[in-house]
């Protein structure tokens, strides 16, 4: 059916925002409306959004942290997950940690591509970026997963990043 990606992560880490702005970009490069919202951003507990890529359409389909306990019910449908982190929030950074590991530990998702992105970068971060990774101890999670995982700083705010996040998606092809 449909090839579908997954937008994981805690509250409030930007995920909509993202969204937003993958959207325009995606739009922009293919000389449409630039600006204009499309049509299809649903609202039915989960937020389905359409990218448009490069001869493929793309749907992103974005789960809310507070709906952590049902993530995995999405699991099946998806070929990549995007994982984000608010990298201005470390009060947030332990169960991020935590779910982003039972997210690469689960059964559907062994051969899923995942993105690891941390957001806000346009903030005043209380903690360096090396720091939180080392928090994250995200080189042994990288060395450990059966995934292959990418880890990108970006904000969804300035759009830093975000040109590389469509790259990303774009290189990605199902391979579950
Ligand atoms: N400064 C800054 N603010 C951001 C950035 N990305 C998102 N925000 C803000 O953070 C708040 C939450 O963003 P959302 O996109 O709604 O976050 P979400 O992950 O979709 O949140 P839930 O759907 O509630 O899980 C909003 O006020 C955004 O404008 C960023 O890169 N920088
Ligand atoms: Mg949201």
């Amino acid at each position: 059916g449909v090839e579908m990606c997954l937008l994981l992560g805690a509250t409030g880490v930007g995920k909509t925002l993202l969204l937003k702005r993958l959207q325009n970009l995606s739009l922009r490069d293919h000389h449409s409306d630039v600006g204009e919202p499309r049509p299809g951003q649903h609202r039915v507990g989960t937020n389905l959004t359409d990218l448009m890529l490069h001869k493929r359409k793309l749907t992103v389909r974005e789960l809310g942290g507070c709906m952590g306990p049902i993530w995995s019910s999405y699991y099946r449908d998806c070929s990549s997950v995007i994982f984000m982190i608010d990298a201005a929030n470390t009060c947030q950074v332990s169960a991020s940690c935590v779910q982003l590991l039972s997210v690469l530990s689960a059964e559907p998702l062994q051969n899923a591509a995942v993105l690891i992105l941390f957001n806000k970068l346009d903030l005043p971060c209380p903690m360096s970026l090396v720091e939180m990774k080392s928090l994250f101890r995200l080189d042994d999670i990288i060395t450990c997963a059966s995934q292959p995982i990418t880890v990108q700083e970006v904000s969804a705010r300035s759009g830093r990043g975000l040109q590389d996040v469509l790259q990303w998606l774009e290189s990605h092809r199902p391979s579950c």
